[in-house]
């Protein structure tokens, strides 16, 4: 598994660089991430990984650089076109979930799609649902489940229209190991099996040695780039950028 082949990526960030004032958040960071793969990304509080991560989710714009998701370029864009291209080509996963209480399930998965005006592919919907094991709790209101459950729903609502690429922003920050384990392994499935590309944020060497890939930031710049790592060689690469 490469990170550094020149076609077919999902997401690609050419020298972007963010400043807020006299600090630079990033610096210069070029990265590419092949579709189908899944990259964590760690390092120290303060290193700019959620800066990273809202420039390559056209959440935020770069002072300078590019950005590209599925080849497209999306740091050029205004507010109005960079929604666009968040709501078709971008699926957000956080650590709070972000479901809405009054609704139910279905109707939390189904949400970004409604907003778009379109009722999606029910077909792929179907398929999202049974694979993450939703279909039980469809009529349910979120807090009639557990938070790995409540996860599951985030991640499904991530995958409805289909993006480009997930952006999980420390998913399971919230949950207990065990749960963890079971969020993380099913984000390697949809990986695997869908062909998903997954980009997350995490400072748990356990949670980024699931992924095909880490990057290491610290201080706004990719210090380190580890393909299959493991848990021992993350914790190790996390201390010598400290
Ligand atoms: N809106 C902002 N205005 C000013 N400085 C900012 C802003 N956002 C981030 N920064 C600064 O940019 C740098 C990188 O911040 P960032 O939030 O990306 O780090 P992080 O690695 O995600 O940290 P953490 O793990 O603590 O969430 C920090 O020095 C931070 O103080």
């Amino acid at each position: 598994m490469s990170f550094q082949t020149p076609s077919n990526h999902a997401l690609e960030l050419r020298d972007v660089t963010k400043t807020y004032g006299t600090v630079h958040a990033l610096d210069r960071v070029s990265l590419q991430v092949p579709r189908g793969t899944f990259l964590a990304v760690m390092g120290p509080s303060g290193s700019g990984k959620s800066t990273l991560l809202q420039c390559a989710a056209g959440l935020d714009v770069p002072t300078s650089g590019q950005v590209l998701i599925g080849g497209r370029e999306i740091s050029g864009l205004n507010e109005t076109r960079r929604t666009l291209v968040r709501r078709d080509a971008v699926g957000f996963v956080f650590q709070s979930y972000n479901l809405l209480p009054s609704l139910s399930v279905r109707e939390n998965i189904t949400l970004p799609l409604r907003l778009a005006g379109t009722d999606g592919d029910s077909a792929w919907l179907d398929r999202v649902v049974d694979r993450i094991g939703l279909r039980p709790y469809l009529e349910r209101r979120p807090a009639e489940l557990s938070g790995g459950q409540q996860q599951r729903v985030a991640i499904a609502r991530s995958l409805a229209a289909r993006p480009e690429v997930v952006f999980a922003d420390e998913p399971t920050g919230a949950l207990d190991a065990h749960t963890a384990s079971d969020v993380l392994g099913l984000l390697r499935d949809l990986v695997d099996d869908f062909g998903q590309t997954v980009v997350m944020v995490t400072h748990d060497p356990r949670a980024a040695h699931r992924a095909h890939a880490t990057v290491v930031v610290a201080d706004g710049r990719i210090r380190e780039y580890l393909a299959a790592p493991t848990a021992e060689t993350l914790a190790g690469s996390l201390v010598g950028v400290r």
